[in-house]
């Protein structure tokens, strides 16, 4: 699967804790990132990272079109709740795709990992009957 890893500056401690914790059931996947959140984890983890822009530089932007082109399988996305960000309308983008394509999307530490569990455990297989079908989408 094709896991997307984003983190507002103050949850990147968050970030870290995770991906450490659950560095086991990563290691068996694909993991791309914004940039400086991508730099954290591949630093504490070890695991190869395909790194974006930085969120507020476009980022956001990048894993959003991904999403577009169904080469996305699920998204953590650890927001920063209690501080405004200069890139807010690329953030609502990025979690408006995810909603449009029933990305499956966790924006907080709690729901970051039932969405590992549920990984590790097959909940997300259904993602495998349209992975590689960039038709998948109704055109209007
Ligand atoms: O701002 C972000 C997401 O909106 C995260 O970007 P960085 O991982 O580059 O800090």
């Amino acid at each position: 699967m094709k896991i997307a890893l984003i983190a507002h500056d103050k949850k990147k401690p968050e970030m870290k804790k995770l991906v450490l914790a659950y560095r086991e059931i990563l290691a068996g996947h694909q993991l791309f990132a914004t940039g400086h959140t991508g730099n954290i984890v591949a630093e504490a983890t070890g695991l190869e990272v395909k790194c974006f822009n930085s969120g507020p530089l476009g980022g956001d932007q990048e894993i959003g079109a991904l999403i577009a082109q169904n080469k996305i399988d699920a998204v953590i996305f650890l927001r920063d709740p209690l501080t405004a960000q200069p890139h807010e309308p690329d953030v609502n983008a990025l979690i408006r795709l995810s909603d449009v394509y029933q990305i499956p999307l966790a924006t907080n530490l709690g729901t970051a990992e039932v969405l590992l569990r549920g990984l590790n455990n097959g909940y997300l297989d259904f993602r495998k009957l349209v992975n590689g079908r960039e038709d998948r989408h109704e055109k209007y």
